[in-house]
Protein backbone atom coordinates (compact mmCIF):
# COMPACT_ATOMS: atom_id res chain seq x y z
CA UNK A 1 0.00 0.00 0.00
CA UNK A 2 1.36 3.49 -0.88
CA UNK A 3 1.60 6.44 1.72
CA UNK A 4 0.66 9.56 0.97
CA UNK A 5 1.04 12.71 3.57
CA UNK A 6 -1.94 14.85 2.21
CA UNK A 7 -1.06 19.14 3.94
CA UNK A 8 -4.44 19.66 5.62
CA UNK A 9 -5.24 23.25 5.68
CA UNK A 10 -8.59 22.66 7.83
CA UNK A 11 -10.51 23.56 4.34
CA UNK A 12 -12.88 21.92 2.05
CA UNK A 13 -10.98 21.03 -1.02
CA UNK A 14 -7.76 18.90 1.44
CA UNK A 15 -9.95 17.18 3.92
CA UNK A 16 -11.84 16.33 0.57
CA UNK A 17 -8.40 15.01 -0.59
CA UNK A 18 -7.88 13.05 2.25
CA UNK A 19 -11.13 11.32 1.79
CA UNK A 20 -10.70 10.59 -1.41
CA UNK A 21 -7.32 9.41 -1.33
CA UNK A 22 -8.22 7.18 1.89
CA UNK A 23 -11.28 5.76 -0.52
CA UNK A 24 -8.56 4.88 -2.92
CA UNK A 25 -6.80 2.40 -0.40
CA UNK A 26 -4.19 4.83 0.46
CA UNK A 27 -2.46 4.53 3.63
CA UNK A 28 -2.88 8.06 4.57
CA UNK A 29 -1.34 10.78 6.90
CA UNK A 30 -2.76 14.45 7.73
CA UNK A 31 0.00 16.76 8.03
CA UNK A 32 -1.14 20.74 9.01
CA UNK A 33 2.41 22.74 8.26
CA UNK A 34 2.44 26.00 10.65
CA UNK A 35 4.53 28.44 8.59
CA UNK A 36 3.79 31.69 10.06
CA UNK A 37 2.79 33.33 13.19
CA UNK A 38 1.88 32.12 16.44
CA UNK A 39 -1.15 29.90 16.64
CA UNK A 40 -3.51 31.99 18.44
CA UNK A 41 -2.61 35.00 16.21
CA UNK A 42 -4.52 34.19 13.17
CA UNK A 43 -7.57 32.26 11.87
CA UNK A 44 -8.31 30.60 8.88
CA UNK A 45 -10.88 33.32 8.43
CA UNK A 46 -8.17 36.18 8.01
CA UNK A 47 -5.06 34.22 6.87
CA UNK A 48 -6.32 32.22 4.25
CA UNK A 49 -5.80 28.61 6.46
CA UNK A 50 -2.70 28.64 6.15
CA UNK A 51 -1.20 28.51 9.98
CA UNK A 52 -4.10 29.27 12.07
CA UNK A 53 -4.91 27.77 15.69
CA UNK A 54 -8.32 26.87 14.29
CA UNK A 55 -6.74 25.49 11.00
CA UNK A 56 -5.06 22.94 13.06
CA UNK A 57 -8.36 22.47 15.37
CA UNK A 58 -10.47 21.64 11.90
CA UNK A 59 -7.84 19.75 9.72
CA UNK A 60 -7.46 17.36 13.20
CA UNK A 61 -11.23 17.08 13.51
CA UNK A 62 -11.20 15.55 9.71
CA UNK A 63 -8.17 13.23 10.13
CA UNK A 64 -10.23 12.11 13.34
CA UNK A 65 -13.36 11.67 11.28
CA UNK A 66 -11.76 9.98 8.96
CA UNK A 67 -9.69 7.91 11.19
CA UNK A 68 -5.82 8.57 9.68
CA UNK A 69 -2.81 9.97 11.87
CA UNK A 70 -2.63 13.21 11.92
CA UNK A 71 0.71 15.69 12.87
CA UNK A 72 1.22 19.36 12.77
CA UNK A 73 5.04 20.18 11.76
CA UNK A 74 6.29 23.57 12.08
CA UNK A 75 7.83 24.67 8.83
CA UNK A 76 8.60 28.59 10.08
CA UNK A 77 12.55 28.98 9.27
CA UNK A 78 11.40 27.65 5.79
CA UNK A 79 8.50 29.99 5.28
CA UNK A 80 10.39 32.93 6.45
CA UNK A 81 13.71 32.11 4.59
CA UNK A 82 12.41 31.53 1.13
CA UNK A 83 8.80 33.32 0.88
CA UNK A 84 9.10 36.41 3.49
CA UNK A 85 12.75 37.18 3.04
CA UNK A 86 11.96 36.96 -0.83
CA UNK A 87 8.63 38.78 -0.39
CA UNK A 88 10.24 41.55 1.18
CA UNK A 89 13.90 41.64 -1.25
CA UNK A 90 11.57 41.71 -3.90
CA UNK A 91 9.46 44.80 -3.11
CA UNK A 92 12.71 46.60 -1.98
CA UNK A 93 14.15 45.84 -5.55
CA UNK A 94 10.88 47.51 -7.45
CA UNK A 95 9.78 44.34 -8.25
CA UNK A 96 6.13 42.56 -7.29
CA UNK A 97 6.60 39.28 -5.95
CA UNK A 98 4.28 36.03 -5.72
CA UNK A 99 5.11 34.62 -2.75
CA UNK A 100 2.34 31.64 -3.09
CA UNK A 101 4.57 30.22 -5.93
CA UNK A 102 7.99 30.18 -3.98
CA UNK A 103 5.70 28.88 -0.75
CA UNK A 104 4.59 26.04 -2.93
CA UNK A 105 7.76 25.47 -4.26
CA UNK A 106 10.09 25.98 -1.45
CA UNK A 107 7.56 25.20 1.21
CA UNK A 108 4.52 23.29 0.30
CA UNK A 109 6.87 21.00 -1.82
CA UNK A 110 10.39 20.90 -1.02
CA UNK A 111 10.22 21.42 2.88
CA UNK A 112 7.40 18.77 3.06
CA UNK A 113 7.82 16.16 0.66
CA UNK A 114 11.57 15.95 2.47
CA UNK A 115 9.83 15.28 5.87
CA UNK A 116 7.31 13.17 4.15
CA UNK A 117 9.91 10.93 2.67
CA UNK A 118 11.79 10.51 5.86
CA UNK A 119 8.68 9.51 7.35
CA UNK A 120 8.25 6.78 4.79
CA UNK A 121 5.69 8.65 2.91
CA UNK A 122 5.94 7.70 -1.61
CA UNK A 123 3.74 10.75 -2.29
CA UNK A 124 2.41 14.11 -0.91
CA UNK A 125 -1.03 15.63 -1.92
CA UNK A 126 -2.67 18.67 -1.40
CA UNK A 127 -6.07 20.22 -2.37
CA UNK A 128 -4.92 22.21 -5.51
CA UNK A 129 -7.20 22.58 -8.11
CA UNK A 130 -4.75 21.20 -10.84
CA UNK A 131 -3.88 17.74 -12.24
CA UNK A 132 -0.45 15.90 -12.68
CA UNK A 133 0.30 13.44 -15.20
CA UNK A 134 3.01 11.37 -16.69
CA UNK A 135 3.35 12.40 -20.42
CA UNK A 136 4.17 9.97 -23.58
CA UNK A 137 7.55 12.08 -23.61
CA UNK A 138 8.71 10.98 -19.96
CA UNK A 139 8.19 14.24 -18.48
CA UNK A 140 5.71 15.22 -15.64
CA UNK A 141 3.42 18.15 -16.34
CA UNK A 142 0.50 20.19 -14.43
CA UNK A 143 -3.23 19.87 -16.23
CA UNK A 144 -5.43 22.51 -15.86
CA UNK A 145 -8.18 21.91 -13.45
CA UNK A 146 -11.81 20.50 -15.11
CA UNK A 147 -13.06 24.14 -13.61
CA UNK A 148 -11.18 26.57 -15.23
CA UNK A 149 -12.28 29.57 -12.86
CA UNK A 150 -11.16 27.16 -9.70
CA UNK A 151 -7.52 26.31 -12.09
CA UNK A 152 -4.63 26.78 -9.66
CA UNK A 153 -1.93 25.40 -11.80
CA UNK A 154 -0.28 29.01 -12.66
CA UNK A 155 0.86 29.24 -8.85
CA UNK A 156 2.55 25.32 -9.33
CA UNK A 157 4.15 26.09 -12.11
CA UNK A 158 7.67 26.51 -10.74
CA UNK A 159 7.44 22.51 -9.23
CA UNK A 160 10.39 20.62 -10.35
CA UNK A 161 10.57 16.65 -12.22
CA UNK A 162 11.18 15.16 -8.87
CA UNK A 163 8.37 16.85 -7.20
CA UNK A 164 5.86 16.53 -9.13
CA UNK A 165 6.39 12.60 -9.73
CA UNK A 166 5.51 11.96 -6.05
CA UNK A 167 2.32 14.53 -5.87
CA UNK A 168 -1.25 13.74 -6.26
CA UNK A 169 -3.92 16.07 -6.57
CA UNK A 170 -6.95 14.15 -6.10
CA UNK A 171 -10.20 17.16 -6.13
CA UNK A 172 -8.30 18.53 -9.74
CA UNK A 173 -10.69 16.02 -11.64
CA UNK A 174 -13.50 17.13 -9.86
CA UNK A 175 -15.54 20.88 -9.93
CA UNK A 176 -15.26 23.07 -6.73
CA UNK A 177 -19.38 21.96 -6.46
CA UNK A 178 -18.88 18.21 -6.68
CA UNK A 179 -16.07 18.60 -3.66
CA UNK A 180 -18.48 20.85 -1.74
CA UNK A 181 -21.32 17.86 -2.35
CA UNK A 182 -18.61 15.24 -1.16
CA UNK A 183 -17.80 17.27 1.77
CA UNK A 184 -21.10 17.42 2.96
CA UNK A 185 -22.40 13.37 1.99
CA UNK A 186 -19.32 12.63 4.30
CA UNK A 187 -20.34 14.61 6.89
CA UNK A 188 -17.48 17.08 7.06
CA UNK A 189 -18.24 19.90 9.15
CA UNK A 190 -15.97 22.18 6.74
CA UNK A 191 -18.15 22.17 3.92
CA UNK A 192 -19.05 25.97 3.87
CA UNK A 193 -15.72 27.73 4.76
CA UNK A 194 -14.74 30.20 2.34
CA UNK A 195 -11.76 30.21 -0.25
CA UNK A 196 -8.30 31.35 0.77
CA UNK A 197 -7.15 34.45 0.71
CA UNK A 198 -4.21 34.96 -1.79
CA UNK A 199 -1.34 36.05 0.57
CA UNK A 200 -1.89 34.70 3.99
CA UNK A 201 0.48 36.60 5.81
CA UNK A 202 -0.67 40.56 4.66
CA UNK A 203 -4.56 39.80 5.94
CA UNK A 204 -5.16 43.20 5.32
CA UNK A 205 -3.43 43.99 2.23
CA UNK A 206 -1.13 46.26 3.74
CA UNK A 207 2.08 44.96 2.07
CA UNK A 208 4.28 48.15 2.41
CA UNK A 209 3.36 48.53 6.15
CA UNK A 210 4.53 44.52 6.75
CA UNK A 211 7.43 45.16 5.29
CA UNK A 212 8.24 47.97 7.13
CA UNK A 213 7.46 46.21 10.43
CA UNK A 214 9.54 43.61 8.85
CA UNK A 215 12.67 44.95 7.92
CA UNK A 216 12.51 47.63 10.61
CA UNK A 217 13.63 50.01 7.27
CA UNK A 218 12.22 53.13 6.55
CA UNK A 219 11.29 53.52 2.70
CA UNK A 220 12.35 57.33 1.49
CA UNK A 221 9.80 59.09 -0.54
CA UNK A 222 10.94 59.83 -3.81
CA UNK A 223 9.72 61.21 -6.95
CA UNK A 224 7.61 60.63 -9.61
CA UNK A 225 8.50 61.06 -13.14
CA UNK A 226 7.77 60.87 -16.93
CA UNK A 227 9.57 58.64 -19.05
CA UNK A 228 11.96 61.47 -20.33
CA UNK A 229 12.97 62.80 -16.59
CA UNK A 230 10.29 65.58 -16.07
CA UNK A 231 9.07 65.67 -12.28
CA UNK A 232 5.57 64.70 -11.55
CA UNK A 233 5.42 64.70 -7.82
CA UNK A 234 6.44 62.78 -4.92
CA UNK A 235 5.56 59.42 -3.88
CA UNK A 236 5.46 57.61 -0.35
CA UNK A 237 8.14 54.97 -1.14
CA UNK A 238 8.53 52.90 -4.11
CA UNK A 239 7.29 49.77 -2.14
CA UNK A 240 3.92 51.12 -2.57
CA UNK A 241 3.43 50.95 -5.82
CA UNK A 242 3.19 47.95 -8.81
CA UNK A 243 4.15 48.82 -12.51
CA UNK A 244 0.38 48.67 -14.41
CA UNK A 245 -0.50 50.42 -11.25
CA UNK A 246 -3.54 53.27 -12.19
CA UNK A 247 -4.98 53.95 -8.89
CA UNK A 248 -3.93 55.69 -5.48
CA UNK A 249 -1.53 57.77 -7.09
CA UNK A 250 -2.31 60.37 -5.88
CA UNK A 251 -1.67 62.46 -8.89
CA UNK A 252 -3.65 64.91 -10.95
CA UNK A 253 -2.19 65.37 -14.49
CA UNK A 254 -5.58 65.25 -16.43
CA UNK A 255 -5.55 61.67 -17.73
CA UNK A 256 -5.10 58.72 -16.38
CA UNK A 257 -1.82 58.19 -15.14
CA UNK A 258 -0.15 54.59 -15.28
CA UNK A 259 3.16 53.68 -13.75
CA UNK A 260 5.45 52.58 -16.21
CA UNK A 261 8.45 51.73 -14.00
CA UNK A 262 10.04 51.60 -10.58
CA UNK A 263 13.77 52.49 -10.16
CA UNK A 264 15.13 51.11 -7.08
CA UNK A 265 18.55 53.19 -7.97
CA UNK A 266 17.25 56.43 -8.31
CA UNK A 267 14.38 55.83 -6.13
CA UNK A 268 11.77 57.04 -8.66
CA UNK A 269 8.48 55.75 -10.09
CA UNK A 270 8.12 56.40 -13.63
CA UNK A 271 4.50 57.33 -14.81
CA UNK A 272 3.03 57.19 -18.30
CA UNK A 273 -0.22 57.25 -20.22
CA UNK A 274 -2.36 53.99 -20.40
CA UNK A 275 -0.65 53.54 -24.42
CA UNK A 276 2.51 54.05 -22.85
CA UNK A 277 1.72 51.14 -20.33
CA UNK A 278 0.91 48.59 -23.25
CA UNK A 279 4.32 46.27 -24.19
CA UNK A 280 4.03 43.36 -26.58
CA UNK A 281 7.22 42.32 -25.51
CA UNK A 282 8.02 39.69 -22.14
CA UNK A 283 11.01 38.87 -21.11
CA UNK A 284 11.63 36.53 -18.41
CA UNK A 285 14.46 34.72 -16.11
CA UNK A 286 14.53 31.92 -13.44
CA UNK A 287 12.59 29.57 -16.00
CA UNK A 288 11.32 26.48 -14.81
CA UNK A 289 10.00 23.39 -17.54
CA UNK A 290 7.63 21.49 -16.76
CA UNK A 291 6.05 19.37 -19.77
CA UNK A 292 9.45 19.56 -21.88
CA UNK A 293 12.99 19.35 -20.63
CA UNK A 294 13.53 22.70 -22.62
CA UNK A 295 12.93 24.64 -25.75
CA UNK A 296 14.18 24.08 -29.07
CA UNK A 297 13.46 27.02 -31.16
CA UNK A 298 10.49 29.29 -31.03
CA UNK A 299 6.93 27.82 -29.69
CA UNK A 300 3.56 29.68 -30.12
CA UNK A 301 1.93 28.91 -26.35
CA UNK A 302 -0.83 30.71 -24.40
CA UNK A 303 0.60 32.57 -21.67
CA UNK A 304 -0.82 34.33 -18.47
CA UNK A 305 1.10 37.21 -16.88
CA UNK A 306 -0.49 37.35 -13.64
CA UNK A 307 -2.95 34.64 -11.69
CA UNK A 308 -5.86 36.52 -12.63
CA UNK A 309 -4.94 37.17 -16.25
CA UNK A 310 -7.40 35.35 -18.85
CA UNK A 311 -4.33 34.74 -20.84
CA UNK A 312 -2.81 35.41 -24.45
CA UNK A 313 -1.37 34.42 -27.53
CA UNK A 314 2.44 34.69 -27.78
CA UNK A 315 6.17 32.92 -29.33
CA UNK A 316 8.30 32.18 -26.71
CA UNK A 317 12.02 31.92 -28.18
CA UNK A 318 14.88 31.63 -25.95
CA UNK A 319 17.70 34.46 -25.46
CA UNK A 320 19.70 33.01 -23.60
CA UNK A 321 20.64 29.86 -21.14
CA UNK A 322 18.13 30.87 -18.49
CA UNK A 323 16.46 33.79 -20.07
CA UNK A 324 13.41 34.02 -23.10
CA UNK A 325 11.47 36.79 -24.58
CA UNK A 326 7.93 36.42 -25.42
CA UNK A 327 6.62 37.85 -28.24
CA UNK A 328 2.76 38.78 -27.90
CA UNK A 329 -0.49 38.66 -30.70
CA UNK A 330 -1.78 41.51 -28.72
CA UNK A 331 -0.54 44.42 -27.05
CA UNK A 332 -0.77 43.65 -22.96
CA UNK A 333 -1.51 46.24 -19.81
CA UNK A 334 -0.39 45.92 -16.54
CA UNK A 335 3.67 43.78 -17.29
CA UNK A 336 4.88 43.31 -13.61
CA UNK A 337 8.24 42.52 -13.46
CA UNK A 338 8.62 39.77 -10.74
CA UNK A 339 5.42 38.60 -11.31
CA UNK A 340 5.61 35.23 -13.30
CA UNK A 341 4.36 34.57 -17.04
CA UNK A 342 3.71 30.77 -17.08
CA UNK A 343 3.34 28.66 -20.58
CA UNK A 344 0.51 25.82 -21.69
CA UNK A 345 0.93 24.14 -24.56
CA UNK A 346 -3.18 22.80 -24.55
CA UNK A 347 -4.06 21.81 -21.35
CA UNK A 348 -0.67 21.10 -19.84
CA UNK A 349 1.97 23.57 -18.47
CA UNK A 350 4.89 24.12 -20.60
CA UNK A 351 6.93 25.76 -18.28
CA UNK A 352 7.46 29.95 -16.87
CA UNK A 353 9.55 32.01 -15.60
CA UNK A 354 9.75 35.51 -13.79
CA UNK A 355 9.06 38.45 -15.60
CA UNK A 356 12.42 40.65 -15.93
N1 LIG B 1 -0.98 25.06 6.60
C1 LIG B 1 -1.09 24.09 5.72
N2 LIG B 1 -0.70 22.85 6.04
C2 LIG B 1 -0.78 21.82 5.18
N3 LIG B 1 -1.25 21.96 3.94
C3 LIG B 1 -1.66 23.18 3.54
C4 LIG B 1 -1.61 24.30 4.40
N4 LIG B 1 -2.09 25.37 3.71
C5 LIG B 1 -2.41 24.93 2.50
N5 LIG B 1 -2.16 23.61 2.37
C6 LIG B 1 -2.38 22.74 1.19
O1 LIG B 1 -2.33 23.52 0.00
C7 LIG B 1 -3.57 23.41 -0.71
C8 LIG B 1 -3.92 24.70 -1.40
O2 LIG B 1 -3.89 25.72 -0.47
P1 LIG B 1 -4.86 26.96 -0.59
O3 LIG B 1 -4.41 27.92 0.42
O4 LIG B 1 -4.98 27.36 -2.01
O5 LIG B 1 -6.21 26.31 -0.04
P2 LIG B 1 -7.66 26.07 -0.58
O6 LIG B 1 -7.71 25.99 -2.07
O7 LIG B 1 -8.58 26.99 0.10
O8 LIG B 1 -7.84 24.59 -0.01
P3 LIG B 1 -8.48 24.12 1.35
O9 LIG B 1 -9.97 24.13 1.07
O10 LIG B 1 -7.96 22.75 1.55
O11 LIG B 1 -8.05 25.11 2.40
C9 LIG B 1 -4.58 22.97 0.34
O12 LIG B 1 -5.65 22.27 -0.26
C10 LIG B 1 -3.74 22.09 1.24
O13 LIG B 1 -3.61 20.78 0.71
Amino acid sequence: MSRVVVGMSGGVDSSVAAYLLKEQRYDVIGVTMQIWQDEDACSVEENGGCCGLSAVEDARRVAAALEIPYYVMNFKKEFRENVIDYFTAEYLSGRTPNPCIACNRYVKWEALLNRSLAIGADYIATGHYAGVEKLPNGRYALKRSATPAKDQTYALYNLTQEQLRRTLMPVGAYSKDEIRAIAEKIGLAVADKPDSQDICFVPDGDYASFIRENTGREIPEGNFVTADGKVLGRHKGIIHYTVGQRKKLGLSLGHPAFVLEIRPETNEVVIGTYEESLTDTVRADRLNFMSVEDLDGPKRVFAKIRYNHRGAWCTVEKTGEDQVVCHFEEPLRAVTPGQAVVFYDGDYVLGGGTIL
